[in-house]
């Protein structure tokens, strides 16, 4: 099991605060993780290490083997997938949802010719049918529901075969269908042997796909615990996390919470 992200004592310092602050945290390849945290917690500054597009102030990261500050950050986004709303709102909104997913693998490759058109667009039109999307590959981006586009930003970080898996709040303002239906693929791409690190941040436990085995909680910048799902995510743990007591109940790998305040 190769590490694909490690943090030593990485602080990140914006206006005087620390805003991510001293974390420890190893994830291997074949590990899923979940990220929750309250807003403002630090969880999309976490990413933003992870996803090699912020340096630490303090302390060291290293993503797939390479050290922040030691590498073309360039280079190494390739090997990164990315989907966040951020990211999102840059997707040009008249493009075809088939080329939305197949310009992902030019920025990999830089080029452009037959012999590659024709691999590309096999495997894009593959991962969209992956991800329940093949009906729509003619439609243009900007038409789709949020919770389309959601997966259309997610099929197009999985184009890429990357080795790193980074979500930042997929499942955010989807309704209930959409919301069980991205997480039902998301569960079976993470199940999958050749699937990557994952990472996914979100504020609701009941947004973890079922097979995601670790977690990390963070609060005002640091961890409160990482480590093995079914040890970390405990009533006390995610009280704690988010600042009231909760009540948190498990069945079948759902999680669902809910506050003990009367
Ligand atoms: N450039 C910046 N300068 C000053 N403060 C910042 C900067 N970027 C982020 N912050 C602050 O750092 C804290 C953490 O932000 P971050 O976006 O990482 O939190 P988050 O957990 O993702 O929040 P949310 O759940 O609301 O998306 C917030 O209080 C935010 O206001």
């Amino acid at each position: 099991m190769a590490s694909v992200l490690q943090f030593d004592d990485v602080s990140v310092v914006r206006g005087g605060n620390r805003i991510l602050d001293s974390v420890d945290w190893t994830a291997d390849s074949a590990e899923r993780w979940v990220v929750l945290g309250p807003n403002g917690a630090g969880k999309t500054t976490l990413l933003q290490v992870a996803s090699a597009m912020i340096h630490p102030s303090l302390g060291m990261a290293t993503v797939l083997d390479e050290t922040l500050g030691d590498v073309d950050v360039f280079d190494l986004r390739t090997r990164i997938g990315f989907a966040s709303t951020a990211l999102a709102r840059r997707l040009p909104a008249n493009e075809t949802v088939l080329n939305v997913v197949l310009t992902a693998s030019y920025s990999v490759t830089g080029r452009w010719n037959e012999e590659y058109d024709a691999v590309d667009t096999r495997r894009a039109r593959r991962v969209l049918a992956e991800w329940k999307l093949d009906h729509l590959q003619e439609r243009r981006f900007g038409q789709l529901s949020d919770g389309e586009q959601k997966r259309v930003q997610i099929a197009r970080a999985v184009m890429t075969d990357p080795e790193l898996m980074l979500l930042d709040e997929p499942a955010a303002s989807l309704d209930l269908g959409a919301r069980e239906e991205l997480l039902q693929l998301l569960s079976g791409y993470a199940a999958a042997k050749n699937a990557p690190g994952i990472v996914m941040v979100t504020h609701h436990v009941e947004e973890i796909p079922p097979g995601f085995e670790h977690a990390l909680l963070l609060r005002e910048g640091r961890i409160m615990a990482a480590g093995p799902i079914a040890e970390v995510l405990t009533a006390e743990n995610l009280g704690e996390t988010f600042g009231l007591p909760l009540e948190l109940e498990h069945h079948d790998g759902r999680y669902t919470a809910r506050s003990l305040v009367k």
